[in-house]
């Protein structure tokens, strides 16, 4: 069991914003691949993209010799029955208990007895530790549970392929490591092709075959795990250091709307994205988010040069500032909270050195 993905030149975009293009890759056939990437890169979209719920603009899903973005409705219907997908929340029905919300599958879409569809769900349920849990609504279980209720349901039809949205979010270490081990153990059972996104690093280190990183509207890299566990890339070993020191910084969240207002305001966007009057220290305060350098390059490991002064994106602000100053000078004219002209973030007041506001 398991077919393999070939993914070819696939771009998308929601109007004006691009989401990601020319992403190309092979995700093969009964392994499990992890897809990694900051937050906002695109990652649900790009598993919507797969099963055929979001159009691509250009390129090929290739699932033999189907391809996806091209099939008319009735093969798409058809070819989607290859797919199981665990969405973040589950998406269970809050008044069905887990049952028939694992049956529903099977009730909708086969012509299966009752006590047919008995044995499938009490299977499926057992695969994923839920049995006994039949009658409870999922209002009435932990998240560790609804994700797995949502993983029995995804599995009732038996996929050749199965996409996991974020199984980790909201969800404790150890229930997390828990529900891994379904993975790992499902995996080895039905030997479908396991597309898992994520950003839980321990997850990318543990549980997958290959990874793959999404960045900057790119598939930075695909592979087995070790070749990226051992990449020198500086935007994977960001990623998987989780530092807050490198190439990735907050503008892969920014929506449409954020970047056309940051472009009104004169910003390269994703470049220096300004930072917000609140946090900006004044008058001798460290705001929320800016840190004096002693603190925050010990956590970090770095030597802090002389008279800088950081932010929680590890941006100098010594060299930043006159760049600040230049955008935000309607701001700073009026003497409001970002106004130039206090003590100079560089110099922490006296006796309250390393007094880092946000940690
Ligand atoms: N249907 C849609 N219409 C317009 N924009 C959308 C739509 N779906 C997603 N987006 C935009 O696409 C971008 C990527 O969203 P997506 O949810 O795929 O990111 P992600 O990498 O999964 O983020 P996270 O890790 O935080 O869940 C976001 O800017 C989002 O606002």
């Amino acid at each position: 069991m398991g077919v393999e993905i070939r993914v070819e030149g696939l771009t998308k975009s929601f109007g004006r914003q691009v989401i990601w293009q020319d992403v190309s890759l092979t995700i093969p056939a009964g392994e499990i691949s992890v897809l990694l990437g900051p937050s906002g890169t695109g990652k649900s979209v790009f598993l919507k993209s797969l099963v055929g719920l979001l159009k691509p603009d250009r390129g090929h899903i290739w699932i033999g010799d189907r391809d996806l973005p091209r099939l008319p409705e009735s093969q798409l219907y058809e070819t989607r029955k290859l797919f199981g997908v665990l969405f973040q929340d589950g998406a269970l029905f809050g008044s069905m208990n887990l049952f028939d919300n694992i049956a529903f599958p099977l009730r909708e879409h086969t012509r299966k007895r009752e006590s047919e569809i008995k044995n499938i769900v009490l299977e499926k349920m057992e695969m994923v530790g839920l049995l006994g849990a039949e009658h409870k609504l999922p209002g009435e279980i932990s998240g560790g549970m609804k994700k797995r209720a949502g993983l029995a349901r995804a599995l009732v039809l038996d996929p050749e392929i199965l996409l996991v949205d974020e199984p980790d979010s909201g969800l404790d270490p150890v229930r997390t490591a828990f529900l891994n081990q379904v993975f790992i153990d499902l995996n080895a059972q039905i030997g479908a092709t396991f597309l898992i996104v994520t950003h839980d690093i321990n997850t990318a280190r543990t549980l997958p075959d290959n990874i793959g990183l999404l960045y900057q509207r790119h598939l930075a890299m695909f592979g087995p795990r070790e070749m990226l566990l051992t990449s020198d890339e500086p935007v994977v070993r960001q990623f998987l250091n989780a530092s807050k020191v490198g190439p990735i910084g907050m503008s892969e969240e920014k929506d449409e709307s954020e970047l056309e207002a940051e472009a009104k305001l004169g910003h390269d966007p994703g470049k220096l994205p300004p930072i917000p009057p609140q946090q900006m220290p004044s008058n001798g305060m460290l705001r929320a988010g800016m840190h004096a350098p002693g603190a925050w390059c010990a956590a970090h490991g770095v030597t802090p040069p002389p008279g800088s002064f950081v932010d929680d994106l590890g941006r100098n602000w010594v060299e930043e500032w006159p760049r600040y100053v230049a955008s935000m000078t309607p701001v700073g004219a009026s003497g409001g909270p970002g106004a130039p002209g206090g003590r100079f973030p560089g110099s922490p007041p006296p006796g309250r050195p390393g007094a880092g506001a946000g940690y």
